[in-house]
């Protein structure tokens, strides 16, 4: 029996961030191996439309609950949508339900935060500093919490080269950037933002490493612990493999490589990918409530969840491999042949920008308008290269994350509870997991069907039919215009004419003699 899955029978779990990527897969899994537990409070806002009750519907009708309804047929009623904003005062929840939060909860999963690179500092803060505090604040009013786990990330101090397993101090302490956002307007916030953020590359890095100071200083007398999570990927087995659902990190990337526009990448072909399967992040926080609330370790631990130091691969592997499996599985309807290249050269990756990402854009838009139809390439490629520039930072750099706590806590499992709820990722084979990955974004996030597949193929081989023949045009148009303008050009035509000539005679006469 799993020490950690009967740990959450009975249990109230409070999670935020719930309907985002990691806070869904959390909820699976916890499901399917604690189906006796009492109830998962989540805490949502109605979006796009739809109300919390169509968003809890949505993702417990969805391809990645199927196996839970088998497990838990009435996983409907153990979930309770609370409805909440995070960036309003007290979250915008009713008094009501903040009592059953207050008096029932045992466990706190904190999963939510903006997660964009470029989000206004004031917005930023307010869920990632300020709502971390104040769910902190309601934490100390819970008689029956047992432990709050607080998700960061890996890169809150990719700042530094080395990282260890502890809280490190932000320059300007959080409280007096919360007090100041209160009084200062928008225009100056923006203003001096860069100035706060120094050595970070962006808001969102910096503010989760606000957040974790905020958790160290109000910590009070809580169970607490915070895991790190580097790039989370894809499903690597459970509950099957390849199931991703945004558009997030690598996943943009893979999708804009498979249908051929982004063609080149600058990033260091040496430097660690350190990409982690997110049913591994989650394993690592079901162990690591488990462990807080039974053990409750004196200070706060923080654990990095992260392949590079236990189990290394770089983009150059990565990226052949992602290549591989397009070759095999195809995504429909490219726009080129999928083919790429890493460069960390400045003057290389404007060169490919130029002309394997813009020019070939202004061409397709020029033929959409000879046709009658909206041009939209330049603007769709626009803004790949502004994504793929955002994400520059995190693939020309290599960092070492130490990971003593996450394997201590390892060793603390029982054998059941490393094979339930494994976080080993020195099992992961890259190679095989890459080319799931590859299928999922094209299953699940992309959505196509298996059975276009050689439609898809065919399509490829017209698109390379059309590159040679583009090629072979281009270089007669150029050929005749340095001709026609230059005299060493029609000597080496000359040369290479007469060249053939001789060549087709002296091949001709000894096939006769043979004769
Ligand atoms: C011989 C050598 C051979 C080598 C072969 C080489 C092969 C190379 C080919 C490449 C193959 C690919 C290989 C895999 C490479 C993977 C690289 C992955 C790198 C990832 C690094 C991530 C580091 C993360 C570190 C921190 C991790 C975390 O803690 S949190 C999670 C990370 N957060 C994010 O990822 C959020 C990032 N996104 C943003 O901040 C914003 O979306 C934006 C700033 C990028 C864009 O904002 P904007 O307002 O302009 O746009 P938005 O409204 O969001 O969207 C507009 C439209 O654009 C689409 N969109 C959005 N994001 C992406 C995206 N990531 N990719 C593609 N498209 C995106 C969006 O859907 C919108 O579309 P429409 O609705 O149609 O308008
Ligand atoms: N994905 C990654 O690569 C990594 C993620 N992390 C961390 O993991 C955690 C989860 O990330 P991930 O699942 O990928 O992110 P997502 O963007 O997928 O999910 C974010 C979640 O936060 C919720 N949220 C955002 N704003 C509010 C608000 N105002 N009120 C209520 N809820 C809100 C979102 O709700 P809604 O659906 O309504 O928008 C969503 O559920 C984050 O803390 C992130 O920093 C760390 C390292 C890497």
């Amino acid at each position: 029996m799993s020490m950690i899955a009967a740990f959450y029978g009975g249990k109230s779990i409070l999670i935020t961030g719930a309907t985002g990527f990691l806070g869904k897969v959390l909820m699976e899994k916890l499901f399917r191996t604690s189906p006796d537990l009492k109830v998962i409070y989540i805490l949502v806002r109605p979006k796009a439309g739809q109300t919390l009750q169509q968003r809890v519907f949505q993702i417990l009708n969805s391809k990645l609950f199927e196996k839970v309804k088998e497990v838990c047929p009435n996983v409907h009623e153990k979930i309770r949508a609370i409805y909440a904003d995070l960036s309003q005062n007290d979250f915008a929840i009713s008094k009501e339900d903040m009592q059953e939060l207050l008096s029932c909860t045992n466990i706190i999963f904190h999963c939510a935060a903006t997660v964009r690179f470029d989000d206004t500092l004031r917005h930023a803060v307010q869920l990632n500093v300020t709502a971390t505090r104040q769910l902190l604040l309601m934490a100390s009013q819970m008689p029956k919490l047992e432990a709050f786990i607080h998700i960061s990330t890996a890169y809150s101090n990719c700042n530094l080269k080395h990282i260890d397993e502890v809280i490190y101090p932000c320059p300007v302490e959080p409280k007096k950037i919360i007090d100041s956002l209160e009084w200062l307007d928008d225009a100056i916030i923006e203003e001096i933002a860069p100035k706060l953020i120094r050595d970070w590359p962006n808001i969102y890095t910096y503010t989760k490493a606000l957040g974790e100071m905020v958790v160290q200083q109000e910590s009070r007398n809580l169970n607490i612990a915070i895991i790190r999570p580097s790039i989370v990927g894809a499903t690597w087995q459970e509950p099957f493999p390849g199931w991703v659902d945004n558009i997030n990190g690598p996943n943009g990337l893979i999708i804009a490589a498979g249908k051929g526009f982004l063609r080149a990448l600058k990033a260091a072909p040496k430097a660690v990918a350190d990409l982690i399967p997110v049913d591994t992040v989650v394993n690592l926080m079901l162990a690591v409530g488990w462990y807080t609330a039974v053990h409750r370790p004196k200070s706060t631990l923080v654990y990095h969840s992260t392949s590079g130091n236990l189990n290394p691969c770089n983009w150059h592997k990565m990226g052949v491999q992602v290549l591989a499996t397009f070759e095999k599985i195809p995504l429909e309807r490219a726009f080129r042949r999928p083919y790429a290249n890493f460069t960390s050269n400045n003057f290389t990756s404007q060169y490919w920008n130029a002309v394997s990402h813009q020019a070939p854009a202004i061409i397709y838009d020029c033929y959409l308008r000879l046709t009658g139809r909206k041009p939209r390439m330049t603007k769709v490629m626009n803004q790949i290269l502004r994504t793929a520039s955002m994400l520059e930072y995190f693939l020309n750099r290599s960092w070492e994350w130490s990971t003593y706590n996450t394997e201590m806590l390892m060793s603390e499992l029982s054998p059941e509870d490393q094979r339930v709820f494994n976080f080993d990722v020195r099992q992961l084979n890259w190679l095989e997991y890459i080319e799931n990955y590859v299928l999922g974004v094209k299953k699940y996030l992309l959505k196509e069907d298996m059975a276009g597949i050689p439609e898809a193929k065919q399509h490829l081989k017209r698109l390379r039919n059309i590159h040679y023949l583009f090629n072979t045009a281009l270089f007669l148009i150029v050929w005749r215009l340095l001709i026609a303008r230059s005299q060493m050009a029609r000597n080496v035509w000359f040369f290479i004419v007469s060249f053939c000539y001789k060549f087709l005679s002296y091949f001709r006469a000894s096939s006769t003699l043979k004769v």
